[in-house]
């Protein structure tokens, strides 16, 4: 096949050129960096780039740590996972202050509020959620269901697409006690319609539990409006809070006072350093929290929250719907014989994309190993997951032409 590389590349730079959010990129470390080996990061959606104001933070973090010492807890620790999930919050879920926190894994807060919610519903026997959900949550669910004694109801998906609102209104019934689902699907990237299967859920009498992952910080999510109960999400992706930072967890205004979660630690007891005998949950959201939060894992995060206020999560949404939208062109261009196994339409498509191609697992080997960035996602598939704020459409053609290489086009 004959393409014009110049060309191409001649249009990458013209789109690069037009992006309003282009000065962002040179906030992060690594990008246009000639020392990195990366010529082409395509995992934000795994692992978001650090930001360089995140080492100033985690530097300013260490003095804190080192000046104040135990103090440091009574001066801003004990607040600071309240205090940025609120950030969080306000500046990219939709959520009125206090709903939100921080601290733990999306696992152990699936988990937590999983249970918390069940406990509302009691009587009702199934919990629903999808096939293709991220695992971590499939398996979180049927420990859950072991645990109580509940059934799970898995709605069918096509690996490609995602829950449509249509197959949630089948599977959520009168026995439906919680609706788990992902808002962005982690393979195919299907962005699920949250506000309308959160109404049908509610005009059945459950509640719902979705999981921000994969769409907190690429895509505008309005969870106060919606009227969602309960959100978790992860922060070391689109918001770039370092590996393993922890997640966040929303329970909506109207529940907290009778929400109770299953991991009754001191952190979230109502005064604990009363040490008292028997827990008695915190005032809000503080009830969420059951040990000491990790402090030092939730500074980095703060700068991108910071620069997704300063650029609008609408302004960021367009950013990843043109730079999804050029790596479905690309692959049409010049990765003949790939299939596109995600969502073509953008009203329906979150902020990566997964192509499908049997050479896809050995591919990927040999691209990492000459430093363009790619993740595989069994059995065939190869994501797409581009930041809005760090990543370049140069870059996004550099990986796919590496791609088109390695697969002989
Ligand atoms: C949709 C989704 N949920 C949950 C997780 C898991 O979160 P963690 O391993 O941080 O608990 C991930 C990614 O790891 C994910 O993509
Ligand atoms: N936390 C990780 C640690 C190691 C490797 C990948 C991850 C991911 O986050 C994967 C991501 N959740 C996914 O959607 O595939």
């Amino acid at each position: 096949m004959t393409v014009d590389v110049h060309e191409l590349q001649q249009a990458a730079a013209t789109r690069d050129a037009a992006d309003p959010l282009r000065e962002y990129r040179s906030l992060f470390h690594g990008a246009d960096d000639p020392a990195s080996d990366v010529v082409s990061y395509l995992d934000g959606n795994s692992l978001g780039r650090p930001t360089i104001a995140a080492t100033e933070a985690i530097t300013a973090a260490v003095a804190q740590w080192s000046g104040r010492l135990i103090r440091g807890w009574d001066e801003q620790w004990m607040e600071l996972p309240l205090t940025i999930g609120d950030r969080i919050g306000s500046v990219v879920l939709g959520a009125a202050a206090g709903q939100t926190t921080v601290g733990d894994s999306t696992t152990v807060l699936l988990y937590k509020l999983a249970r918390g919610a069940l406990a509302m519903r009691p009587g009702r026997t199934e919990i629903v959620l999808d096939t293709d959900n991220f695992p971590t949550d499939r398996y979180v669910l049927e420990g859950v269901a072991n645990e109580l004694g509940l059934d799970l109801r898995w709605i069918t998906v096509d690996p490609a697409s995602g829950v449509e609102l249509d197959a949630a209104r089948e599977a959520i019934t009168e026995r439906t006690a919680l609706v788990v689902l992902s808002h962005v699907a982690y393979r195919s990237g299907y962005l699920a319609d949250a506000e309308a299967i959160t109404r049908v859920a509610h005009d059945a009498g459950a509640l719902v539990l979705w999981d921000l992952c994969h769409s907190v910080g690429s895509v505008p999510i309005e969870l106060d409006s919606w009227n969602v109960d309960f959100a978790v999400g992860c922060t070391y992706k689109y918001l770039n809070g370092g590996p393993g930072s922890p997640a966040f967890a929303y329970v909506a205004a109207e529940h907290l006072d009778v929400f109770r979660q299953p991991i009754q630690g001191w952190m979230g007891r109502r005064d604990p350093f009363e040490m008292g005998p028997g827990y008695v949950p915190a005032e809000g959201i503080r009830r969420v929290v059951s040990g000491t939060p990790a402090i030092l894992g939730m500074v980095a995060m703060q700068s991108t929250i910071d620069l997704i206020e300063r650029a609008g999560i609408g302004a960021v949404r367009e950013k990843s719907v043109l730079l999804t939208e050029y790596l479905i062109d690309l692959t049409g261009e010049l990765l003949p014989g790939v299939r596109i196994a995600s969502p073509v339409g953008a009203e329906r498509r979150g902020g990566h994309i997964t192509l499908d191609h049997p050479a896809f697992r050995d591919v990927t080997q040999r691209l990492w190993a000459r430093g363009v960035i790619p993740d595989f996602r069994a059995p065939q598939g190869l994501r797409l997951g581009p930041s809005p704020l760090s990543t370049s459409f140069a870059e996004a053609l550099v990986g796919v032409r590496a791609i088109a290489e390695e697969l002989g086009r």
